[in-house]
């Protein structure tokens, strides 16, 4: 640890004898209608204001920041999350305070399940067999129907996780924002 040497500074013994600065044709260093001279007697006032009078800086209609700039400082947050947490909590699979959604979590992959998303009479029309590929989004089964056109035809069926649903809703809403704030 360092000692610190400096030397203190003393306080004026007596004010009286600190000879005072002339400021002439400055009102703010002698003030002509009470009289009185500044509190302090080395004062000198700046002569800026005096030579920028007509500044507008000056004026006294402006007072601070224009609004204008203060408008849209940043701009408006994606709305994606929130829609997205309308919905969870519409569908009353999130409770309201899990209905926010952490940062980057949006596109994780999570792992596939089989029996989601399907309608509840999709396994009245189809019968679902394996699995015959896999695609960006979702994988591919081999089906058979089971009622009307296609009762007994061999269908593919394509199953896209609702996660991946929402990455490809947050991109495009995240597109859409795009276009509409850099025009
Ligand atoms: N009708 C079908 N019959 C047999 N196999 C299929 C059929 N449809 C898809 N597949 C298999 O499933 C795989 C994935 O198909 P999919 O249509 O999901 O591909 P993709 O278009 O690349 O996927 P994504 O659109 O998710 O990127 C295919 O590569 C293929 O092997």
């Amino acid at each position: 640890m360092g000692l610190c040497h400096g030397k203190p500074i003393e306080p004026p013994q007596n004010l009286s004898k600190i000879p005072i600065i002339p400021c002439e044709n400055h009102e703010s260093a002698f003030n002509s209608s009470t009289g009185k001279t500044p509190k302090f007697p080395f004062y000198s006032p700046s002569p800026l204001p005096s030579a920028f009078k007509s500044s507008p800086a000056n004026s006294s209609s402006v007072t601070s920041t224009p609004l204008r700039f203060l408008k849209h400082p940043f701009p408006p947050p994606s709305p994606v999350k929130h829609i997205k947490a309308l919905l969870a909590r519409r569908h009353g699979s999130v409770k309201p305070n899990e209905a926010t959604i952490p940062e980057g979590s949006e596109c994780e992959i999570i792992g596939l399940d089989k029996n989601f998303c399907f309608s509840k009479n999709f396994s009245a029309l189809y019968d679902i067999g394996e699995e015959v590929g896999r695609g960006h989004f979702g994988y591919t089964c081999s089906a058979k129907g089971k009622k009307g056109s296609l009762k007994g035809q061999d269908v593919a069926v394509k199953v896209i996780p609702k996660s991946k649903v929402w990455c490809l809703m947050a991109q495009s809403i995240s597109l859409c924002n795009c276009f509409c704030f850099t025009g």
